[in-house]
Formats: structure tokens, sequence, C-alpha cells
């Protein structure tokens, strides 16, 4: 079981990434394998919404959202921060252009009462400090959903590397993690609040691990 820290996941990204593998692509690859795995959880699911934060987190959200409409469900986006910021993540939110998707700014988050899944992606391993009050609602919505409830990487409002629980943090069903698992899924502060935690091949090699974990 290889557990390693954000910086050095980050590490790991990057060797992928100069190896060949894009930073878009692992995104992509993320997105794919844990709609896949959320899919096989909830095979009955119709309605999916998906609280997308602005960093990378968000993108592989949007990766899920692009699925998701494409096998014919009812998505709904909430930008919890608005706009993505980052390169990739502004990428997949544009490839939503055209589909069939609504999305809603976080004030309309209390309509969104109709979804048998609801995702987090509002913060992964960026996640630090505590909760501010956009973030704090978003989680709110999404502890109190009554939803199938799950996060990707981590659940939001936990701290990677050292499991630090900010109050409000995500209490999730599921955990879907990306590549290596990061300290927090076995703290014990923390590990209760991932729910089932199943760790997800985003296609990078294993020598790109070499000496790292
Ligand atoms: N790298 C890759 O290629 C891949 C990465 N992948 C995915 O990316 C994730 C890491 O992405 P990331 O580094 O962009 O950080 P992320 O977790 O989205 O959060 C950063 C944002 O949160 C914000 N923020 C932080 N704390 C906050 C607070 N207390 N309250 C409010 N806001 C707060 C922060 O804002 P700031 O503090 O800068 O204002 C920033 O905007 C990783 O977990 C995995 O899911 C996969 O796609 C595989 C390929
Ligand atoms: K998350």
């Amino acid at each position: 079981m290889r557990i390693v820290t954000a910086a050095q996941m980050k590490q790991i990204e990057c060797n992928a990434d100069a190896g060949g593998l894009s930073y878009l692509q692992m995104m992509e690859n993320a997105g794919t394998a844990a709609y896949q795995i959320i899919r096989a959880h909830k095979p009955d699911a119709h309605v999916l919404a998906i609280v997308a934060g602005k960093g990378n987190n968000g993108g592989d959200g949007f990766v899920i959202a692009r699925l998701a409409a494409q096998d014919g469900l009812a998505v709904r986006v909430v930008l919890a921060e608005g706009e993505p910021v980052t390169v990739d993540a502004k990428t997949n939110f544009h490839r939503l252009d055209g589909l069939n998707v609504t999305v809603c700014p976080i004030e309309q988050i209390d309509r969104l009462t109709d979804a048998d899944v609801v995702i987090d992606a509002l913060y992964g391993t960026g996640f630090h400090g505590t909760l501010r009050p956009s973030g704090a609602k978003a989680c709110c919505f999404m502890n109190e959903s009554g939803a199938y409830l799950a996060a990707l990487d981590l659940p939001s409002g936990i701290h990677a590397d050292t499991g630090a629980v900010a109050e409000g943090a995500v209490h999730a069903d599921l955990t879907v993690t990306f590549d290596s698992y990061k300290p927090l899924h076995v703290q014990e502060t923390s590990k209760p609040y991932c729910g089932e935690i199943v760790l997800a091949d985003i296609g990078i090699s294993e020598e790109c691990h070499n000496g790292i974990g």
C-alpha cells in the first residue's frame, strides 16, 4: 500500500508528465475511473449533482459531468467557488458547452434536491486551513442531501497530509482516490470521513514512483 504526501503526488504527476502522460490526460483518466467506480456502486442513479471547486479537483468533477451527460443522466454542476482557475479544469469546464448539463452558482445549491448521487469535487490535495463561507455552505449541502455521497481523491475539508478535519468537512460514503493513498486515508482522525476507499489507476507508470512513497 503506497502512501504519498500531496507534494510527493505532485512530483509523481510531474514525472508522468515528463514521461509523456499529460496533466490533462491524467485528469481525464481520474474522472473516467471515478465515474466508472461510482456507476458500479450506484447503477440505478439518474440524477447526479457535482459540487465543483475552482482547482483540479473540480476539473475531475467536470470530466465526470461530461461522461454522465453523454450517458443520458441528468447532470447538475454547482460552481461552489465560481469558475475554474486552473488550465486543465477550465478546459474540462468548457467541454461541457453544448451538453445537457445544468450549471448553477453556489447561491442556488439548495434547489438541488433531486440528486441520487452527489459528487464532492470541491477540494482535493490542495485544501488547507478552515472552510470559508461558500465552502462550508457547499459541504453542508453535501452532508445533508441524503444522497449517496462520493468524494474525489478525499473528502473536502480534510488536509491530505495531516488528516486534520476542518469543522463542517464532508463525510462521504465512498472516496475514490487517485494513483496512491494519501496520509488522511489511514489516519484515525480522518479515515472515518472517507467511507469506503477505492484506489483508482490513472495511468501513471511504476517508474514515475521510484524513490517516492
Ligand atoms: N495535478 C494533476 O495533474 C492532477 C490532479 N488531480 C486532482 O487535482 C487535485 C489537486 O488539485 P489542485 O492542486 O488544483 O488543488 P484542489 O484540491 O483542487 O484545491 C485547490 C483549490 O482549493 C482552494 N482552497 C484550498 N483551501 C481552501 C479553503 N480552506 N477554503 C477555500 N478554498 C480553498 C484553493 O484556493 P486558494 O487557497 O488558492 O485561494 C484552490 O483554488 C487532486 O486532489 C486530484 O483530485 C487529478 O486530476 C489527477 C491529475
Ligand atoms: K473532494
